[in-house]
């Protein structure tokens, strides 16, 4: 039987008074921060790897059998306290491969308050006694080894190549114009990048953190990233996401504020931000009794990209949809038309077969969610899988394309969102 304890932390404790990223080990850790929120987990109470079409099914099953052999110590009471489990899904079913990952040790902080959470068996969880915890106090203390820079860095191409991705794209626009039915279809493509010394994530949480506050900075078995997209947060009956999709990028001397306009009147743009919105509320929408979208969408900045964007909120209803699990709703908003396209099931076979790539985690929902059904996930995009050696990386970005786009400059596009994990695989802290 496993226990799972949870207490708020007083000010004064290090693990209360220091910044989340700033409280990592050098171990495999697991984050989800945004600003100065979120949850990171150290150690592995349980993992389910699991795969195919039903993986979010499965999840759900992992989780809800674990949850049911845990007793609950919470007097926090907060959406993330008690045993929570992090997640990362596959973009696609096949091969699906994705990972639910309990932590021993949960440390969270929301609105000024922070708790820490051990789960464990009955014995070890009172006398706190987990290598994990020990982790986190030596980090919180100071005492954790540096966080290193990976020093130099070297690129080379993936498994479609930048001059391969832009011929996917030619070809795509052509599909799309050929009356095919098709309306969006999101290509992508990967970059390779070796290091000279093993990639600490610990420094691209904290490159990334630095440079976008705004994004959920994210690891969860070695995928590394800071998304911009939320695609389901759920607190309570609550559930809310935020949708982006049209881009610009700072290029030929041009403001942000030019920029901004532009997108905001640029019909190609607004095309393939109504595709994403539509998909989603169109999947939420049979699960929620109150569901809004605002008309227009706002723009919003990040330090390499602008981006058309739509918050949805909605409440759940009280039918049976309405008290579906999160894993199910994740299951029918995935993927949205941000990174699959319209209509999805078409889109996805355009993507397999023009991209030729298993894009793995990249694109798949990532986060957390708790006992109660809350939860908060992400897109993961700008984003890195390491390397099982250590020292290299595949890195992911893709654009939405429709009628009217144009291959090289949907190529542009993705080399600007490369460049997050790039500039943050390169900098110095
Ligand atoms: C696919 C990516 O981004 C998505 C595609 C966008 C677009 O085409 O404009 C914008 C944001 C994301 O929804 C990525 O970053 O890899």
């Amino acid at each position: 039987m496993l226990t799972a304890r949870t207490r708020r932390l007083a000010p004064g404790d290090p693990l209360h008074d220091r910044a989340l990223v700033d409280l990592l080990p050098d171990t495999d850790v697991l984050s989800w921060v945004r600003g100065g929120d979120g949850i990171v987990g150290l150690g592995r109470a349980a993992r389910f790897d699991i795969s195919g079409s039903d993986r979010f099914g499965a999840a759900r099953e992992h989780w809800r059998r674990l949850c049911q052999g845990v007793r609950v110590d919470d007097p926090v009471r907060l959406p993330g306290s008690g045993p929570i489990a992090f997640a990362s899904m596959a973009f696609d079913d096949d091969p699906g491969d994705s990972v639910l990952v309990v932590p021993e040790v949960v440390l969270g902080r929301r609105a000024g308050t922070t708790w820490l959470t051990t789960i464990g068996t009955a014995e070890d969880v009172p006398s706190g006694g987990s290598a994990a915890l020990r982790d986190l106090r030596d980090a919180a203390a100071s005492r954790a080894a540096p966080v290193r820079s990976p020093g130099r860095v070297d690129y080379a191409a993936g498994q479609l190549s930048a001059a391969g991705y832009r011929t996917a794209v030619a070809e795509a626009v052509h599909r799309i114009r050929a009356a095919s039915g098709l309306g969006k279809i999101v290509l992508a493509h990967d970059l390779l990048a070796s290091t000279e010394q093993p990639i600490d994530a610990r420094f691209l949480l904290g490159n990334l953190a630095a440079k976008y506050p705004a994004c959920w900075t994210f690891v969860v078995e070695g995928l590394v990233g800071a998304t911009p997209e939320l695609l389901l947060e759920r607190t309570d009956r609550e559930v809310r996401s935020r949708v982006l999709a049209g881009s610009a990028w700072p290029h030929d001397g041009r403001g942000p504020d030019e920029l901004a306009r532009e997108l905001l009147h640029s019909d190609k743009n607004r095309d393939e931000h109504e595709h994403a919105v539509r998909s989603v509320a169109a999947s939420l929408g049979p699960f929620c009794d109150r569901l809004r979208s605002p008309a227009e969408p706002e723009v919003i900045r990040l330090h390499n990209m602008l981006h058309l964007a739509t918050d949805i909120t909605g409440r759940l209803d009280g039918s049976a949809a309405g008290r579906a699990d999160l894993l199910d709703v994740l299951a029918a908003v995935h993927p949205t038309a941000a990174v699959g396209g319209t209509p999805t099931e078409q889109a996805v076979r355009e993507i397999r077969e023009l991209e030729g790539m298993d894009r793995g985690r990249y694109a798949g929902p990532v986060g957390w969610l708790d006992a109660d059904g809350n939860g908060q996930f992400g897109i993961a995009l700008r984003c890195a899988q390491l390397g099982t050696d250590g020292a290299d990386a595949r890195l992911f970005a893709g654009c939405g394309v429709v009628a009217d786009s144009d291959p090289d400059s949907e190529a542009a596009e993705a080399a600007a969102k490369l460049r997050a994990v790039q500039e943050a695989l390169e900098s110095g802290r």
